[in-house]
C-alpha cells in the first residue's frame, strides 16, 4: 500500500521519518530534563496534530534508547485519539536501576506511528464461535522451543 495520509500538523518540529519506509516518525522533547534511575516524566513534544477520522497514532519507544540507556515510554504503545488536538506527549521512563539519563531540547525521545482503526461495534451474544486457541493464554504454549512447548515442558 503507498496510498500517502496526509496528517495535519502544529509545533516547531515536524515529526520526520529516519528513513523510507520506516513506520515511526520520530518525536522530540521541547524541554530539557533528568529523569534519575527508576524516575519518570511526562514529556512534551511541542506537537499537536489532526489524524483523519478512522486513525489512530501511537506513542512508542525507540530501540536505541531502551537497549543504551534503559529509557521507554510507561504506556506504551501511548494512543493518540484521532479528535485530540491537544499537545502530545511522552511519559518517558529511566529504567536503569543506577544512571541518570539528560534529555535535551530537540533529543529524539520517541516515536509516533499511524494506523488506520476500524470503527467497530461491539455486538452482544450468549456464546462466542469456537475457535483453534480457545481460551487458551497467557504462556498456554509454554515458554521454551516450540517442540518442548508440545511435550509441555517448559523448562
Ligand atoms: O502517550 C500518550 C497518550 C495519550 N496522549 C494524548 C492523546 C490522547 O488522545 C489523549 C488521551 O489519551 P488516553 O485515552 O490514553 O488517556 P486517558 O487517561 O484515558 O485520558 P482521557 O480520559 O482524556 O481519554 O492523551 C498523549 O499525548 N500521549
Ligand atoms: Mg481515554
Amino acid at each position: 500500500m503507498t496510498e500517502i495520509v496526509d496528517v495535519l500538523f502544529k509545533g516547531s518540529h515536524m515529526p520526520e521519518y529516519a528513513h523510507p519506509g520506516d513506520a515511526g516518525a520520530d518525536l522530540i522533547s521541547t524541554e530539557r530534563l533528568v529523569l534519575a534511575p527508576g524516575q519518570r516524566a511526562l514529556v512534551p513534544t511541542g506537537l499537536s496534530i489532526a489524524l483523519p477520522e478512522g486513525f489512530a497514532a501511537f506513542v512508542v519507544p525507540r530501540s536505541g534508547l531502551a537497549a543504551r540507556h534503559g529509557i521507554t515510554v510507561v504506556n506504551s504503545p501511548g494512543t493518540v485519539d484521532a479528535g485530540y488536538r491537544g499537545e502530545i506527549k511522552v511519559t518517558l521512563l529511566n529504567t536503569d536501576s543506577s544512571e541518570p539519563y539528560t534529555v535535551e531540547p530537540g533529543d529524539r525521545i520517541a516515536q509516533l506511528i499511524v494506523m488506520p482503526v476500524p470503527r467497530v461495534r461491539f455486538v452482544g451474544v450468549d456464546e462466542l464461535p469456537e475457535s483453534v486457541r480457545g481460551a487458551g493464554g497467557f504462556g498456554s504454549t509454554g515458554y521454551a522451543s516450540a517442540a518442548s512447548a508440545q511435550t509441555g515442558d517448559t523448562a
